[in-house]
């Protein structure tokens, strides 16, 4: 997959790092995934990822207006009662929540090489607090969290709100988003990440249509294979994941 060029005048100027959360280090884009299938077969209509990559890393209600009007289905339900059906069954599925591959390692690693990390994700703060509920330890080496409800956060990604209030608020902010690499799965995020002129590091599903990959200034298949080179950053002392 696409690497960052030699010429890359950024390399070797990444201070700190910025990861999103569903997709990226949490599996659970898989749940909204299933329950969007459940619903829409109720009207004879089937989930594809041409609208998956629509609405993932939004904000709830923002992916909720994508759904039912991409869907066509928006004069039987609304946006908010779609939001009220799917809740119940999303509830249920976020505690059982899995890290991706390499997102234990990758998240040690720089807290012990003392690189600054935090977490932007448009997940509000109820559905966080499930979906991590197994992973505390992990999450608490963050040194902030930034989540979609947050006030400052007045619109989800693609919107680059979400970057620019994370990189505000590390010790000594706000960092020079030049210095910033954004770990992200979804179209909207990269493109965030990219408004705020922070690198984007993308590590897609590979479902996901290559043609949105473009945006992006380095895709990964997995988070195990980043390369702290890559990006000048010095090599990572081994951690247990
Ligand atoms: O990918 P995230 O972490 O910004 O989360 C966004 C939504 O909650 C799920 O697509
Ligand atoms: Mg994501």
């Amino acid at each position: 997959m696409a690497n960052p060029t030699s010429s890359d005048s950024r390399k070797g100027s990444i201070t700190h790092v910025i990861f999103d959360m569903d997709g990226l280090l949490l599996d659970t884009e898989k749940f909204y995934t299933e329950v969007q299938e459940i619903i829409l077969a109720r009207y004879n209509k089937t989930f594809d990822w041409s609208l998956k990559a629509k609405m993932m890393g939004k904000k709830a209600i923002e992916a909720a207006h994508v759904f039912v009007e991409e869907t066509g289905i928006s004069d039987s339900l609304t946006a908010e009662d779609f939001l009220t059906e799917r809740e119940d069954m999303l509830r249920s599925l976020f505690p059982t929540s899995e890290l991706m591959p390499g997102a234990s390692c990758l998240i040690r690693q720089l807290h012990m090489n003392g690189i600054p990390i935090c977490l932007a994700t448009g997940s509000h703060r109820r559905h966080f607090e499930l979906k991590t509920q197994r992973h505390g330890e992990l999450f608490s080496l963050m040194h902030h969290v930034v989540l979609g409800d947050d006030p400052e956060v007045k619109q989800g990604k693609p919107s680059p709100d979400i970057f620019l209030a994370a990189a505000k608020r590390f010790e000594g902010g706000p960092i020079d988003p030049q210095n910033i690499i954004v770990f992200e799965d979804a179209p909207s995020g990269v493109c965030a990440a990219k408004s705020a002129g922070m690198i984007a590091v993308m590590v897609p599903d590979p479902r996901l249509d290559s043609s949105f990959h473009g945006a992006a200034d380095q895709v990964l298949s997995s988070l195990l294979d980043f390369n702290p080179s890559d990006w000048g950053l010095p090599p990572f002392e081994k951690v247990a994941s």
